[in-house]
């Protein structure tokens, strides 16, 4: 059974068409990042897979069920935006009372070392920095031991050292076979903590692979070289070329295959070439290429 399927799904609020014919399948045990700009309908696409919100077109299923039921049943748990936790209770007390309220809990001591709160299970939620206050929320997220954990934009308070505790939880969560969705404006975030991306622009979908792939796909790689006063004629030509720049006697050409453009340049031509350099675009590149053609 599919884990999460989203079949042309569309979200409109009044006039703004937020998620625009959304199809999908996240297979169980992956690790997904839901990459976009600003108003790309990421947290939409949340709030419709938690059930929160009802698709206006489309069905949206979590292995099999519809995602409220997903959700009673205990197999989705989420981490988003704006969970308030209350100021007097402990780490602890905040923990444990939400984990009471799922059949099949993880233990107690288990959540707090996974979310590194141990050293400060005593703290009241009032007296936690925001990075620390994220940790519980990703806490309460796992507590029910959901096979699907959805996370919304998770380190957008952190500091560096907390986003490095925070993805350390993450990977050790989704170790046991269990799917993680989360929203992140941060590609080297997608880059480095997912097995594939998704990227989505003005609620539709601009590219879907691993960042690799995507890299590859949208981006190439770039063949600079110094040309001189020497002619430019025929670069556009060599193979795997789809668009050359030439400024100042710079030369930058755009490649799919950057081995095959290289021994062409040096086989195929009588060109003096100096200075030669050769870069993979990165995910940054790929992914404004990709929201701005979308
Ligand atoms: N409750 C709402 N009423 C009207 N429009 C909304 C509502 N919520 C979101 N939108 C609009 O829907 C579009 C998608 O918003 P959404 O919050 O899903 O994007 P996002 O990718 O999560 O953005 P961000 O990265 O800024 O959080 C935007 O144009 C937004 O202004």
């Amino acid at each position: 059974m599919n884990g999460i399927v989203f079949d042309h799904v569309s979200k409109h609020y009044g006039d703004v068409l937020a998620v625009d014919d959304l199809s999908l399948t996240i297979e169980p045990g992956t690790t997904v990042a839901l990459l976009g700009p600003n108003g790309a309908g990421k947290s939409t696409s949340i709030n419709l897979l938690l059930g929160l919100l009802k698709p206006s077109r489309g069905t949206i299923t979590v292995h099999g069920r519809a995602p409220a039921q997903a959700v009673a049943a205990g197999e989705m748990g989420a981490m988003l935006q704006d969970g308030a936790l209350i100021p007097e209770l402990t780490v602890k007390e905040t923990v444990d009372l939400v984990r009471g309220l799922y059949p099949r809990p993880l233990a107690l001591d288990d959540i707090l070392a996974m979310a590194d709160l141990t050293a400060i299970a005593g703290r009241r939620a009032s007296r936690l920095s925001g990075g620390q206050a994220q940790r519980v929320r990703f806490a309460l997220a796992v507590a029910g031991a959901p096979r699907v954990l959805l996370l919304d934009e998770p380190t957008a308070a952190m500091d560096v050292e907390s986003r490095l505790r925070f993805w350390a939880a993450m990977h050790d969560y989704a170790a046991g076979g269990r799917t993680v969705l989360f929203a992140t404006h941060y590609l080297e975030e997608a880059d480095e903590h997912s097995d594939r991306v998704i990227v989505i622009a003005r609620g539709r979908l601009a590219a879907d692979g691993t960042a690799d792939q995507i890299k590859a796909d949208a981006g190439g790689q770039t063949v600079s070289f110094s040309l001189g006063a020497q002619p430019a004629a025929g670069l556009d030509r060599l193979p795997g070329v789809t668009a050359v720049e030439i400024t100042d006697g710079a030369a930058v050409l755009h490649t799919t295959d950057a081995d095959a453009t290289l021994a062409g340049l040096y086989r195929g031509t009588t060109l003096d070439v100096r200075d030669l350099r050769l870069s993979s675009a990165d995910l940054e590149a790929a992914f404004l290429r990709l929201t701005r053609e979308s």
